[in-house]
């Protein structure tokens, strides 16, 4: 062990093994999540070269062999269900979720549950969970993929035949970017205009086979193949899909909500938002995506900042761990705190999802646009934020940041595309600005709100200028975000209501108030994060020297917050001057008091090194010694003398060498 992170864990304020039970749900739930990992971390069918000195058609053949092995063993270990998978799958054997069967899990598998009625699953389901047909999700198209009703992919219904004629009617129709629709999917559920008598109905989804089970060609009428490389992601095949006039049963429209009778009469869902229902639940899922991914690049970037000693702080004394210098620990220690607050948030936002679609199975949709504006700026909040902190973590490690042996750069390739996929932040944001929008305006024509918005009901009265507040005392914060949230919605409001009256019709005045929507919703989104985590400290069951460090934590989230949003605070006196110094003499106190305990925290977020795949954020801190050791494993590294030595570089030097 690398004595300076020993020192750093002795000199720990709290243990460790407290927080990873308040973070996995207890004791039980902690012995289960490192039975799985260990099981498929040291599974021998799992170990395989770097895949980082793989080219992408090896990672991609690599990542399939894993996947199907992972299916079988999940089922010899009795492994099921989202919360066993991510620990087993998705850190366990693949430390990603990008690989050939992410799709099937992820997207395809939930459609079918949330969309099919018991019919259809009896037809697919079963077949679909025993992996027997392997599927994906067909939504986005090259031309299409925010404006859903802009899909130009048709089904067009022919009640004669009682069948659906699938058909891409122009290049930019051609579905692009399903993941797993390369190479691996025999089947997809698709997202196309649903016609029937030459009306449109909008986006409806269809189970569609598209490869042959028997030799896995396209089938006739298919075109499908890989879109090529990409930023990262390079084991999976993400694809493209075109249909030429290919026809399917009537029953191959997935009927739960709406239906189309064999004469062509179209029944109605209760929302027709429901067909949507598989982006809101992955979009609930990736708050936690998002904290969990920002929480391993900042346990890398911690633990090697207190190995890593650099530079004189007094002249003459050794180096210091660059982890005493605080502008360091203002890189990591606010990323610290928000992977803390996001992995709580991702906590909520689940169990909303969970309660949400329990009453949603009950009929009751009411539910639904709530549910919808929270994951939508959840979603985006978390992942704006992961995407900052991952690349705060990389300049943060200097230049052994930049190298893949530092495991940030595969963190970030893998995990920056949740700001785009499953809908990209901004629209989703102002997604949420209009529901935000919505219910001002209820609020303001007397109507009671409830739930996440109740709030909104009006913005509070500004204190006296002048008077001394203490900005550390987490209430005092979360009013602080309340009602800039609430002051930041009304005034969104007015502009909307100003544009409108200057003239603007509807959607121009949207447009021209778009950044200040967006501005609100964030507002929004940020106060439920801050209100949800100092309301997880107040549980009489967390452990007093685990709620000290956490309320520091807490307190550091909210007044780094505060801080770099000072304009929305002091806009309109909420805040003065006096307290947003306050503020910043805490943050410097709060992170003096975190330092001891920065690698236990990071500790407690219980990432075992092959979860990491990283050299620099090693748990035993021999950093140096294994760097040299990955970097001879290079494939560059095979021979002395690389072949191209002789084909170029060496009659080049001769050549030169020649002239003189
Ligand atoms: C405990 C277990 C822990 C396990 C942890 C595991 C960790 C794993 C975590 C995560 C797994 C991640 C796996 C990642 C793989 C994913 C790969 C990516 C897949 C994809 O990207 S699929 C494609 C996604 N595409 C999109 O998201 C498209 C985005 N566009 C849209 O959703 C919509 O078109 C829109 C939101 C932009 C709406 O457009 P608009 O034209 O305005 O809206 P209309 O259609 O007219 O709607 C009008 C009305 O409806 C409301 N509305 C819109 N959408 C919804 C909805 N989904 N639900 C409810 N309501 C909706 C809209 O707001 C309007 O309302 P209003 O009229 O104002 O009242
Ligand atoms: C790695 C990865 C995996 C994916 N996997 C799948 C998959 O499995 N299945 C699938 O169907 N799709 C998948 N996608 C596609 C993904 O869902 C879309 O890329 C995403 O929904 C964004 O749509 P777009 O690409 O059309 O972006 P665009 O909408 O073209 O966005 C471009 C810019 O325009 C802005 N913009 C667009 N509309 C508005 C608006 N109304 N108001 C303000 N600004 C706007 C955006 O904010 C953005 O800045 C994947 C994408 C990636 C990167």
């Amino acid at each position: 062990m690398n004595p300076d992170l020993k020192k750093e864990r002795d000199g720990a304020s709290f243990d460790p093994e407290k927080i990873v039970n308040l973070l996995y749900g207890g004791p039980d739930r902690v012995k289960r999540k490192r039975k799985l990992e260990s099981l498929a971390l040291n599974d021998p069918d799992f170990q395989h070269e770097d895949l980082n000195f793989m080219s992408r058609e090896q990672q991609y053949e690599t990542q399939l062999k894993k996947s199907i092995m992972v299916v079988q063993k999940q089922e010899k270990h009795g492994i099921m269900g989202p919360e066993d998978s991510a620990h087993y799958v998705y850190n366990g054997a693949f430390k990603a979720m990008a690989g050939p069967f992410g799709l099937h899990t992820s997207m395809f598998l939930p459609t079918l549950r949330g969309q099919a009625t018991d019919e259809q699953k009896d037809k697919w389901l079963k077949m679909a969970e025993n992996y027997a047909i392997i599927g994906t999700y067909a939504q986005t198209e090259m031309g299409h993929g925010t404006f859903l009703r802009g899909l130009e992919t048709t089904a067009t219904y022919d009640p004669h035949t009682q069948e659906f004629d699938l058909h891409t009617p122009t290049p930019t129709g051609t579905k692009w970017w399903p993941g797993c629709l390369g190479k691996t999917s025999n089947y997809c559920v698709l997202m196309a205009q649903l016609y029937i008598h030459g009306k449109s109905y909008g986006p409806h989804p269809f189970m569609v086979q598209i490869r042959s089970l028997e030799d896995h060609k396209p089938l006739p009428g298919v075109t499908v193949g890989d879109i090529g490389p990409k930023f990262g992601y390079a084991g999976n095949d993400n694809g493209f899909l075109r249909f030429d006039h290919v026809r399917i049963p009537r029953d191959n429209m997935l009927m739960k909500y709406s239906r189309v009778e064999p004469d062509g009469t179209y029944v109605k869902p209760p929302s027709s938002k429901l067909a949507y229902g598989t982006m809101v639940q992955v979009r609930s899922f990736i708050v936690s995506e998002a904290a969990e991914s920002l929480a391993k690049a900042v346990t890398i970037a911690t633990r090697y900042s207190c190995v890593r000693r650099q530079s004189e702080m007094k002249p003459g004394h050794p180096e210091p761990q660059v982890l005493d210098y605080v502008t360091q620990q203002y890189k990591l220690f606010p990323y610290l705190a928000a992977a803390y607050a996001f992995m709580f948030a991702a906590r909520a936002m689940v169990s909303v999802y969970f309660r949400s679609m329990e009453r949603i199975t009950r009929g009751d949709i009411t539910v639904l646009p709530e549910l919808h504006a929270l994951s939508s700026g959840l979603k985006s909040l978390s992942s704006w934020v992961m995407n900052a902190g991952i690349e705060e973590c990389r300049m943060a490690c200097g230049g052994h940041g930049y190298s893949h042996a530092s495991g940030i750069p595969s963190i970030y390739a893998e995990h920056t595309p949740a700001a785009t996929y499953e809908g990209e932040n901004t629209v989703l944001m102002l997604q949420t600005a209009r529901y935000l929008m919505k219910s001002y305006s209820q609020s303001v024509q007397g109507e009671k709100l409830a739930g996440s918005v109740a709030y909104l009901a009006g913005v509070q009265p500004v204190p006296v200028a002048g008077r001394t507040r203490d900005v550390l005392d987490l209430q005092v914060l979360i009013e602080a975000y309340q009602h800039r949230a609430a002051r930041l919605v009304h005034e969104a409001a007015l502009q909307l209501r100003k544009e409108q009256q200057a003239g603007k019709d509807q959607p121009d005045a949207w447009n021209a108030t778009s950044v200040d929507l967006v501005k609100a919703a964030t507002a929004h989104s940020q106060y439920f994060v801050v209100k949800n985590f100092a309301a997880r400290l107040a549980d009489p069951a967390v452990d007093s020297s685990v709620r000290a460090v956490l309320t520091s934590l807490c307190q550091l989230h909210a007044l780094h917050g505060v801080v770099n949003n000072s304009g929305d605070f002091l806009e309109d006196g909420y805040m003065t001057g006096t307290d947003i110094r306050q503020a910043r003499r805490h943050i410097n106190a709060l992170m003096a008091k975190l330092r001891p305990d920065a690698v236990a925290l990071v500790d407690a977020f219980d990432y075992p090194d092959g979860i990491l795949n990283s050299i620099l954020g090693r748990y035993d801190g021999n950093v140096y010694e294994h760097l040299l050791e990955w970097a001879k494993a290079s494939p560059l590294n095979k021979t002395d003398v690389h072949q191209s030595y002789h084909k170029y570089l060496k009659p080049f030097l001769q050549a030169n060498r020649a002239k003189l």
